[in-house]
């Protein structure tokens, strides 16, 4: 019989995002509070959680990795005694002096463990909807993030990383059972496809999967979709909420993973011979 696994719980921070960035650190340290003393284990934060989601803007927020907001977050993972993926902001490279949309991310002692730099970068036109090129100031980053929280291994990316299906393919392979994906979808795709790429990602890789998204602010020129969500390895919605303010939680069951991977064993059923997945880097 094989051995049962320790479950955890999971929480995603929706939270408002205004133009001010001390007081939007201040609002994600609040919410972080909360979820910690509610139980939570994983916290994760939306994207562009301290500044505007403009192009326009990522240069004048940025920070470097020893800047005040990643200080905060490792205070607050620490405090708490929490894994946080800490959401994204602009980052400043103070070597190449480019910015990415970087998401940093902290053990439970308060350790930076890795960043996350977005690899698909938001570059879309859809006639009379919605135009945004995340390129006129953003750089893509080039690694896999793939963290060992200690209960199971979670895969990280930002938003628009959600949509190739092969990242989160090569993350399920380097063994992830959890995706993370702060994102900040708008009202053309969000009702679309926000859901459905979730639902897809955690069918196809027999995976939870979290997509965690600002609140929408009706004083921005960018309106979010919200609508944070966490799905399960069935492509069951386990916690969803609407465009508001609030937390979402869900109780990640591994059991319950490893139940639909052994009944369902497409991890072992794949035609090598006839196709394959490479991970060139
Ligand atoms: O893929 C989408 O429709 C939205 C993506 C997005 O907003 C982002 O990458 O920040």
């Amino acid at each position: 019989m094989a051995e049962r696994e320790k479950n955890f719980k999971f929480a995603g921070i929706q939270m408002l995002v205004g133009e001010n960035k001390e007081e939007n650190v201040r609002n994600a340290l609040k919410f972080i509070d909360e979820a910690a003393k509610n139980g939570a284990n994983l916290v994760s934060l939306p994207e562009c959680f301290n500044c505007p989601y403009a192009t326009k803007v990522f240069e004048q927020y940025s920070e470097t990795e020893s800047g005040e907001t990643v200080k905060q977050l490792s205070d607050a993972a620490k405090k708490n005694n929490i894994w946080l993926i800490g959401g994204s902001i602009p980052e400043k490279d103070p070597i190449d002096g480019k910015i990415y949309n970087t998401c940093f991310i902290f053990n439970d002692k308060g350790e930076l463990i890795k960043k996350h730099r977005k690899v698909h970068l938001f570059d879309i036109d859809v006639p009379n909807k919605i135009k945004f090129k995340e390129s006129e100031t953003l750089t893509p980053g080039n690694d896999f993030t793939v963290i060992d929280i200690g209960y199971c291994k979670v895969g990280v990316g930002i938003c628009y990383d959600i949509r190739f299906a092969e990242l989160s393919m090569l993350y399920t392979r380097m063994g992830a059972k959890m995706l993370v994906f702060p994102g900040s979808f708008n009202l053309v795709t969000g009702p679309a496809h926000w859901e459905l790429l979730q639902r897809g990602r955690a069918v196809d890789n027999q995976s939870y999967v979290a997509a965690v998204s600002p609140a929408r602010n009706p004083d921005s020129a960018y309106q979010s979709w919200g609508h944070s969500t966490v799905v399960d390895p069935w492509g069951r919605i386990l916690s969803k909420t609407d465009e508001h303010q609030s937390i979402i939680y869900a109780d990640i069951d591994l059991n319950e993973l490893n139940e639909v991977r052994s009944s369902i064993p497409i991890t072992v059923q794949r035609r090598n011979d006839l196709y394959k997945l490479e991970q060139l880097k």
